[in-house]
């Protein structure tokens, strides 16, 4: 794993950026993509820059079930937003949340990543360690499945709904298996608040507990955290 510590968030992104310059130098056609806080300083550097997407085809990571692609709060939505209205990718792929038959959405957007081989994904964390929302506990081998949100998620994403009642209870998530498979993956962690999960996934045992402990194991990970996440590396 490499360990990129930037001063704040704005610097991280500036660092992202050239990540994805580099991935766009080499021939990357498939870019895997994150939602949440963290990456939105990448997206804005992506926004500013001159790269152009549109040969390129994107996979996000997840989706909430049961909230409508133009629901403020849906991943379709926050993409369309911070980055697919100003850099348009050629095709734009997010689990389908108001799918009516999960099961089927699953085997369909596993199909879509067979399909397509992820040059660069990219990652944030979860309080606990979870990596899309592959929660504690998910399998390292896991495919595209429907995940049922821990307390300790919901309450973190609920800062960006009116309630935390409003907060989906179920959400989308391609599994860690299919996120393993790319060749390069990026993972950025921002705030006091990451630290703990930062400290765990680099320095823990890999384990299935510590979701993101299985970025040890591969070849190509790159770490962008600021100070606030890297204060309790060794
Ligand atoms: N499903 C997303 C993840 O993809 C994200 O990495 C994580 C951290 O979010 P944030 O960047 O807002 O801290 O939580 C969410 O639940």
């Amino acid at each position: 794993m490499k360990i990129i510590t930037v001063k704040d968030p704005l610097a991280g992104g500036k660092a992202a950026l050239d990540i994805f310059k580099a991935a766009k130098e080499r021939g990357v056609k498939t870019f895997g993509l994150a939602t949440g806080g963290t990456p939105e300083t990448t997206y804005a550097e992506l926004v500013k820059s001159d790269l152009d997407f549109q040969d390129c085809v994107s996979i996000n990571l997840d989706e909430y079930v049961g909230l409508p692609a133009d629901h403020d709060q849906s991943y379709a939505y926050y993409m369309h937003e911070h980055l697919f209205k100003a850099k348009p990718f050629a095709a734009s792929y997010l689990p389908n949340g108001m799918a009516s038959d999960l099961a089927t959405e699953c085997a369909r957007y596993d199909q879509i990543i067979a399909d397509h081989h992820v040059g660069l994904q990219l990652l944030g964390i979860g309080r606990n360690g979870h990596i899309g929302f592959n929660e504690p506990g998910s399998p390292f081998d896991g495919t595209t499945h429907e995940v049922a949100l821990t307390k300790s998620t919901i309450v973190a994403n609920a800062r960006f709904f009116d309630r935390e009642a409003d907060v989906p209870k179920q959400a989308i998530s391609m599994g860690i298996g299919s996120i393993m498979q790319a060749d390069q993956i990026l993972l950025e962690a921002y705030g006091e608040k990451k630290a703990d999960a930062v400290a765990k996934m680099v320095q823990g045992p890999v384990t299935e507990t510590v979701p993101a402990s299985i970025l040890q194991r591969h070849p190509d990970a790159i770490v962008i955290v600021d100070e606030a996440a890297a204060a309790k590396l060794k």
